[in-house]
């Protein structure tokens, strides 16, 4: 080793000491932060508080930010640390379960992670309605589920279990979707088969046809079976997230092949808690009118009248009876605000059937 690198090695040592002692620290006092937490946890308990208190959570954010300023952690960067250190301290006070539409990897998994701040335990389900089982008999707090994607549109099953569940809406949280073309093979010419979702299947339509003309398209239960499949099959591929090449120990051939660049898949979180409002809501509203003309006119009307921002409006067949439809809708603001009690209390009459499904915060896609 010439004398030059000898001494990169030694500076470069010593600095890896010093980080080395500040991780060891920085670990001891985070263990520290959730003993204490966990004697909150105590205290709350026994005076019945929540353990979710969103202003001192703000207050903590604030006091960081401005000790920080002009130093190198950012605004940015505390928000996302101390996020994930107070979602682990709520964690050891109340460990909440969240299930998801699985396996493991799957984009409604990565959903789940993102909103939840990696805390809590994550439990993989099939279907959606397994899921949503899961969540109504109490065996985990919260679901996690698709319920739209920007190019296919809505996930219809989603909407019918929610239509007949008695669970809330208490976020939602949205994904950009990229696809990969993963396969133990090196190279495109040796891809005979490519498992996927069929969602994922169709949004890659354009780039299969045209780099993979003669491969066989195989839908699979989700992504990540698709892959896990991939990985045991020679001469197969799968299109799925990068992720599941690093969990499956595949080679990502193609990077991006979705035919466009705004796909991006929203999530519900599915519960029990009636959500605070946060000043950037939604409300989803689920309706049945009468089978006469004007009636959907007449029951959106209140919302024109208000001018209430209907954010989306779609229709499903009831199944109680053929051709009867409810509608799903999604207004800007929160059942809290009286402008929205007052539009649900005038759409009311107007409707045979109609529920609040929830008010969470709009995610900011
Ligand atoms: O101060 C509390 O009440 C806590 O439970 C601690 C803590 C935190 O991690 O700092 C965690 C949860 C609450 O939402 C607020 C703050």
């Amino acid at each position: 080793m010439s004398e030059d690198m000898e001494g990169v090695r030694q500076a470069l040592d010593r600095l890896r000491i010093r980080i080395d002692s500040i991780d060891d620290t920085i670990l001891d006092l985070l263990n520290e932060r959730l003993e204490i937490g966990r004697e909150i946890g105590a205290v709350k308990e026994k005076a019945g508080l929540q353990v979710l208190d969103r202003s001192r959570e703000k207050s903590i954010f604030d006091r960081l930010v401005a000790r920080s300023e002009g130093r190198p952690v950012s605004d940015t960067l505390i928000h996302h640390l101390y996020g994930i250190v107070m979602a682990a301290t709520r964690e050891v006070q109340r460990s909440r379960t969240i299930a998801y539409l699985g396996p493991e990897a799957t984009n409604t998994h990565i959903a789940a992670l993102q909103q939840f701040d990696y805390a809590g335990q994550f439990v993989p389900r099939t279907t959606i309605a397994d899921v949503f089982e899961e969540v109504e008999k109490g065996s985990c707090d919260y679901g996690v589920v698709p319920v739209e994607n920007s190019l296919e549109g809505a996930v219809n099953h989603t909407l019918d279990l929610l239509f007949l569940s008695p669970l809330s809406i208490c976020a939602e949280t949205c994904l950009a979707i990229s696809h990969d073309l993963l396969s133990r093979e090196t190279d495109l010419a040796s891809v005979s088969v490519v498992y996927s979702h069929p969602q994922a299947l169709a949004q890659s339509r354009r780039w299969l046809a045209q780099n993979l003309p003669h491969a066989r398209l195989v839908e699979m239960a989700s992504t990540a079976a698709a892959a896990r499949k991939a990985a045991m099959e020679p001469g197969a591929a799968a299109v799925a997230g990068s992720q599941a090449a690093a969990i499956y120990n595949l080679q990502v051939l193609a990077s991006h092949i979705e035919d466009s660049g705004r796909n991006t898949t929203r999530f519900l979180v599915i519960g029990r808690d009636e959500t605070r409002p946060t000043g950037s809501d939604k409300t989803t509203i689920m309706f049945v009118t009468a089978h006469v003309p004007g009636a959907l006119f007449s029951g959106l009307k209140p919302l024109a009248d208000l001018n209430i921002n209907l954010v989306k409006l779609e229709s499903r067949p009831t199944r109680q009876e053929n051709w009867n439809y409810f509608f799903i809708a999604d207004l800007e603001g929160h059942r809290e605000d009286d402008l929205i009690r007052e539009a649900i209390d005038r759409m009311r009459p107007n409707c045979l059937f109609l529920k609040t499904v929830g008010s969470y915060a709009r995610c900011s896609f």
